[in-house]
This record gives structure tokens, C-alpha cells and sequence, in this order.
């Protein structure tokens, strides 16, 4: 089957695709790998980068989406764009679901946690930046000479864990845990949730009584959704384009 286009997020972590194959996207998150890149270069449809670029590919730019290309309002021109995507495509979400008269607050547990405030109106209203999971027990292993690497992403049972691993990994997700409930608390919005850490979030936040919508691609989604002026749409009658699976 052949697979007529698709969409990269350049993360921070790892490397975001969408892939169409006949009418249906799917979704794969790969290890970065510039070689696989350079093969497929010319027949990416769109991509997008807050992580590293390789300095060796030349991405077309004219494929490259934009703060500008997100119609959300309010927009500054120095937040990321997976924030942009991924709000723009959670509010899109909600207005069809009639759930946006309040606004939304996006979690997206990525490389870092970013949480962001998307008013009924669908303007930017601002939001917070906490290290990710992965992150946050790095750092502690990096910062402080009696903490190791932790070797494991099972989660403990125990609240109050008596081994350092352990206590390092519950730790690290509470602090996540504890952020996005506060700043739900705060903002008295409708959660949704996206990421690489999101899935094991939203298991935690859906007993506490919080209006959750865990929906774990929201910035590919808003990748394929998005308008970009400079290239055309595509031909659904068109099956015969180049493709590559990551
Ligand atoms: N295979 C994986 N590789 C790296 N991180 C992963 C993986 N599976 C889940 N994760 C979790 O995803 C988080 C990173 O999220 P991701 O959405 O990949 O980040 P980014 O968009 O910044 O590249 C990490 O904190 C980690 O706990
Ligand atoms: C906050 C981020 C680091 C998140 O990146 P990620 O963890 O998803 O790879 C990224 O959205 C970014 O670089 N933002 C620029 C600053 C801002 O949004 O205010």
C-alpha cells in the first residue's frame, strides 16, 4: 500500500510523523534519524521543528508551518509552534464538540510539560513550562552527586517509596501530576492532553473529577489540518506520489 504523504514534528526528544495511506492517517514517533530524512526530503508535506534541525538536510521551507499559519489569535511570534498546533487543533476539536465556551488549557507532556491557555474566543492566553518526566530525572541524576540514572519507567504503586529509583520516579511524576491539576485548578478550563508522557497522565487525572479529552496526536492532527499559502492541496485522486515510511 502506498503512502501518499506525510507530516514531521521535529520534538526535542523525538520526531513526530503522520502518514496517509489511502484516506487514513496514522501516527509513529521515531528516534531522530537524519539519514532516513535525507532519503525522503522532497516528499515531506509539511513538517515543523522545535527541536534540532540536522544541519546537513535542506527541508523545504515553503513546507514549513508557521506561527503565522496558526489562526489562533494572539499569537506571539516566539512560542512554539507544536504549542500553536496542538492548542489550535484542541480548540478546533472543542468548538465542534460545543466544549470551548469557557476555553481550553492543553497539556502537552512532552520533553518539557508546556501548558497552554486557549481563550472561548480561540486567542493565545499564555501558560507554564515544566521539565518533562524524562527530563526531570535526568537532571536530578545530572545535578546531585548521590542520584543515578534511573533505569526503569515503571511507575511505583507506593506513594512514599523507600528506594531512591523509586522515589525519583514517583517524585518526577507528581511534580507533572500535581502542576497540570493546580493549573486546571487555577484556570477552571476543560483539560485535553497530548505527548509522549500523556497517556499515563490522563490514567491518573481521570479519577479527580477533572473535565479530561486525552487525545495523544493533537499536534499532528493540527499539522494535517493546517492551510499552509505556499503549497497546494492535495489531490485525493493522486495515489501514485513518492513514499516513505519512517
Ligand atoms: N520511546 C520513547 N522515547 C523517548 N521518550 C518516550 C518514549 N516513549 C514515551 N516517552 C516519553 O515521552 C516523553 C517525551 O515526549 P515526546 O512527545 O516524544 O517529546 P518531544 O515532542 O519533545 O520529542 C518523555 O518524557 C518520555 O517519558
Ligand atoms: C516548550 C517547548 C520546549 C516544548 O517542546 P517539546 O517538549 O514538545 O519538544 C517548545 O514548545 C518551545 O521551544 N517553545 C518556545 C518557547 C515558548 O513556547 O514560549
Amino acid at each position: 500500500m502506498k503512502h501518499q504523504k506525510y507530516c514531521l514534528l521535529i520534538g526535542n526528544s523525538r520526531w513526530h510523523w503522520a502518514i496517509q495511506k489511502q484516506e487514513q492517517w496514522s501516527f509513529s514517533h521515531t528516534d531522530p534519524n537524519p539519514k532516513q530524512l535525507k532519503k525522503l526530503k522532497n516528499h515531506l508535506w509539511k513538517w515543523a521543528a522545535v527541536g534540532p534541525i540536522p544541519s546537513s538536510i535542506n527541508l523545504e521551507t515553503k513546507r514549513c508551518i508557521g506561527i503565522k499559519d496558526v489562526p489562533l489569535l494572539k499569537l506571539t511570534d516566539w512560542i512554539g509552534i507544536d504549542r500553536a498546533l496542538g492548542g489550535w487543533a484542541a480548540f478546533k476539536q472543542a468548538k465542534s464538540q460545543n466544549l470551548h465556551s469557557k476555553g481550553i488549557l492543553l497539556a502537552d507532556a512532552g520533553t518539557v510539560l508546556s501548558l497552554t491557555r486557549i481563550t472561548a474566543n480561540g486567542e493565545f492566553a499564555g501558560g507554564q513550562l515544566i521539565a518533562g518526566l524524562k527530563l526531570q530525572r535526568s537532571s536530578m541524576a545530572k545535578g546531585a552527586q548521590k542520584l543515578k540514572p534511573v533505569c526503569t519507567d515503571n511507575l511505583p504503586a507506593n506513594q512514599f517509596p523507600i528506594s531512591t529509583e523509586a522515589a525519583m520516579l514517583k517524585g518526577s511524576f507528581q511534580a507533572l501530576l500535581g502542576s497540570i491539576i493546580e493549573a486546571q485548578k487555577d484556570s477552571n478550563l476543560p483539560l485535553w492532553i497530548c505527548g509522549g508522557d500523556s497517556e499515563i497522565l490522563f490514567n491518573h487525572l481521570i479519577n479527580r473529577q477533572i473535565d479530561v479529552y486525552h487525545r495523544p496526536n493533537l499536534v499532528l492532527e493540527g499539522m494535517i489540518d493546517i492551510d499552509l499559502p505556499s503549497i497546494p492541496k492535495p489531490n485525493p485522486e493522486q495515489s501514485d506520489q513518492p513514499y516513505w515510511q519512517p
